[in-house]
């Protein structure tokens, strides 16, 4: 069932593992890769840090207990045939695959600079160009998906990895509910806060809207969308009158053509909203972008010649090294006043909630948690209008 091409094979001289998809053991899988700390989770699966023992490559290697995807099979072979078919370096890799009788392993490119969720609870907001770095790299990936009619439909920053050396580059993976589209889709599913007003019946357009909230919410800290009570229902009508408030204090230093992009993002209409491919033309996102990509190249520099000033200095002493002014001060600018304290859901009346990544801080009025949650559901058995609304959330296991 889980037969797959994947683009890319491993070719180590004692790495044996089959490479068809058949079943192997445990001690099969451990005997070629050491699997080390745990550096992600979600719903489905664990994800770990692991290593070739053959050649001693490193790569992240996600562990989805089967037992828990019943019912969601779909979801592991969605991954392992969209995720398996794309390359793109705005996209986590998939490199290989493994099964036993209980577990599935994902063998994937390992991005280790941790994931947008942990970097927006961290810093709280980003400046625009770093926003307009990340919309860019986001635009590119989904561009990329949606010219080969995939939608990711989760599209959300704990699916939005970090690379390592760089804050504000990132590699979008998680295609456990991407799907291909060729007619408008019926089935509800995706995240709660990044969930867009035609959630009924939609197309690759959905991925443009949760991007527009991901900008919002980059630039001031906060979603643009928000029910007090955490009530979903009233969430979703909040999205359908896509009634966007660009709250003072904390919208007050930002552009003009930020806010014009976050408008056309969150366009409610989707045959009006902005494109992938549009967002990536948009002035805003190519001039912050380019004045990223500029500071990062900068700080590269800097950071190069005070490695290179230390390292001489370590050769020749000191005597050697007293050119001043070289190392400029390379520090991060500091904003982040605002901090996403949470960004946990809690369980509703009507639903099967459960989450992880609390945070216990106190936060101002404004920013209430966004509902982080993912959920799957079919158009029939929901009604946004429908005051008894029961939506099955799948949540992050603790
Ligand atoms: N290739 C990777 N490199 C580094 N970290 C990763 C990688 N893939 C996933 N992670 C980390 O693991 C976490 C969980 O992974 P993932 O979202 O794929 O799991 P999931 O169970 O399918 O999630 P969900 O609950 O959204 O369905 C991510 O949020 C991320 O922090």
């Amino acid at each position: 069932k889980y037969k797959q091409t994947l683009p890319y094979r491993f070719t180590g001289t004692n790495f044996d593992l089959p490479l068809d998809g058949s079943e192997v053991t445990l001690s099969d899988i451990e005997r070629c890769y050491d699997i080390g700390r745990v550096i992600g989770d979600g719903n489905f699966a664990m994800v770990r840090e692991c290593c070739r023992r053959d050649n001693g490559q490193t790569f992240a290697i996600k562990i989805v207990e089967r037992s828990k995807l019943i019912g969601r099979e779909h979801m592991m072979q969605n991954e392992l045939s969209l995720l398996g078919s794309l390359c793109h370096p705005r996209i986590v890799r998939l490199v290989a695959y493994h099964h036993t009788h209980t577990h599935s392993y994902l063998v994937m490119e390992l991005v280790s600079g941790g994931d947008l969720f942990e970097a927006i609870s961290e810093r709280g907001k980003f400046p625009e160009a770093d926003a307009g770095l990340m919309v860019s790299d986001m635009s590119e990936a989904l561009n990329y998906i949606h010219c080969k009619s995939i939608v990711h439909r989760d599209l959300k920053p704990e699916n939005l990895l970090h690379v390592a050396a760089d804050i504000c580059r990132l590699k979008l993976g998680d295609f456990g509910l991407a799907m291909v589209v060729t007619e408008p889709v019926f089935t509800i599913c995706g995240t709660p806060t990044y969930v867009a007003p035609e959630i009924l019946c939609y197309g690759v357009a959905v991925d443009v809207w949760a991007l527009g909230v991901i900008l919002y919410i980059l630039l001031c800290g906060f979603p643009p969308f928000l029910s007090r009570d955490r009530d979903q229902e009233e969430l979703f009508q909040l999205i359908k009158q896509g009634q966007i408030n660009f709250l003072s204090p904390y919208w007050d230093p930002i552009s003009e053509e930020a806010r014009g992009l976050v408008r056309a993002l969150l366009q409610p209409d989707p045959t009006v909203r902005l494109t992938a491919e549009q967002t990536l033309l948009h002035p805003w996102v190519k001039a912050m972008a380019s004045n990223c990509r500029q500071r990062m190249l900068i700080d590269k520099t800097q950071r190069i010649t005070s490695d290179y000033k230390v390292e001489a200095h370590q050769v020749q002493g000191p005597a050697q090294t007293g050119t001043a002014g070289i190392m400029a001060d390379t520090k991060p600018s500091s904003e982040g006043e605002i901090t996403v304290k949470e960004f946990n859901g809690t369980p509703e009346k009507h639903t099967e909630m459960n989450t992880s990544r609390e945070k216990d801080e106190d936060e101002p009025p404004q920013h209430q948690s966004a509902q982080t949650e993912t959920l799957v559901h079919t158009a029939s058995s929901i009604n946004l209008n429908t005051p008894a609304l029961t939506i099955n959330c799948l949540f992050k296991s603790d």
